[in-house]
């Protein structure tokens, strides 16, 4: 293949797969907020229904067994495919078979998918509800919660490298003929308080809702899990390859919640 096709090419399948990443985003926060026809009166219907199926509100659950195997079953996957897709020896193993340029773009598409399946197949399990917060204070703080854990999480994306850990900028390069870098470990802002904000803006925008059903209360459960075996594997990965920095740092800072007097300097 002539090598501006490949190039051109290439970049516009990392703009693909972005778009499939802010597409499947937007719908999670849709799908999360319950923004569904029916939950609104008749007269806002129509303005809010963001989504045809929701977290509480979708499908037939059948019976709640049945229910909560198929829901299982889909965070198992979730949790499968980001783990052994984000591990180095899976990297390098993947990267004979496809390019390397593209393997970030390609990470990032699959993980759309399987969200997007997970949220197309997701059993609802509306009972038991474990809080609900009839109160506009109640309601706006549920929301408010949600919000700030997509403001955490973008600013910690754009602190590290937006567009490289969604794969934009190697297509980029790619396009440009210019050498892909590996990211440099980095700890400005929310970093030197915490190690990993991206993580704590996904809890809080998993935990942060005015009403928690059971269905949603396993969602959150299953996803908050994923999230501590990720940090365990990933901080693995950061201390084979920055070693003692990474380690002081470790030290230093405290994983998820911010600490007086617990920051990094280094
Ligand atoms: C999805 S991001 C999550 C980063 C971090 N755990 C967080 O919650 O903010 C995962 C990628 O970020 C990288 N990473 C984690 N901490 C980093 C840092 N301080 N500087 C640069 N890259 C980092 C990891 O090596 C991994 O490739």
């Amino acid at each position: 293949m002539p090598v501006v096709i490949y190039r051109t090419s290439a970049f516009l399948f990392s703009v693909l797969s972005y778009g499939a990443f802010l597409l499947v985003f937007l719908y999670l926060l849709a799908f999360l907020g319950n923004l569904q026809a029916t939950s609104l009166a008749d007269e806002m219907a129509m303005l809010a229904a963001l989504v045809p199926r929701s977290i509480d509100l979708g499908r037939d659950m059948g019976s709640p067994a049945s229910a909560i195997l198929v829901d299982l079953g889909l965070l198992a996957l979730f949790g499968l495919q980001h783990s052994v897709m984000a591990r180095p020896g899976f990297k390098r193993a993947w990267t004979r078979v496809v390019p390397k340029e593209l393997e970030r773009s390609l990470y990032v598409l699959i993980a759309s998918a399987v969200l997007a399946l997970l949220m197309w197949q997701w059993r609802p399990i509306p009972t038991p509800v474990l809080w609900h917060a009839s109160a506009d204070w109640g309601v706006a703080l549920g929301w408010s919660v949600m919000g700030a854990g997509v403001a955490v999480l973008l600013w910690a994306t754009f602190l590290i490298d937006h567009f490289e850990l969604l794969g934009l900028r190697q297509g980029w390069s790619t396009l440009r003929g210019r050498e892909l870098h590996a990211p440099a470990f980095v700890t400005p802002y929310l970093y030197k308080i915490v190690r990993h904000p991206q993580y704590l803006g996904w809890l809080l925008i998993f935990w942060g809702t005015p009403t928690m059903t059971a269905g949603h209360l396993l969602f959150t459960a299953g996803m908050s899990g994923y999230i501590l075996v990720a940090m365990r594997f990933e901080e693995r990965d950061l201390v084979e390859n920055i070693g003692e920095r990474y380690r002081r740092y470790r030290e230093e800072v405290p994983a998820l919640v911010p600490l007086p007097g617990r920051r990094f300097d280094g």
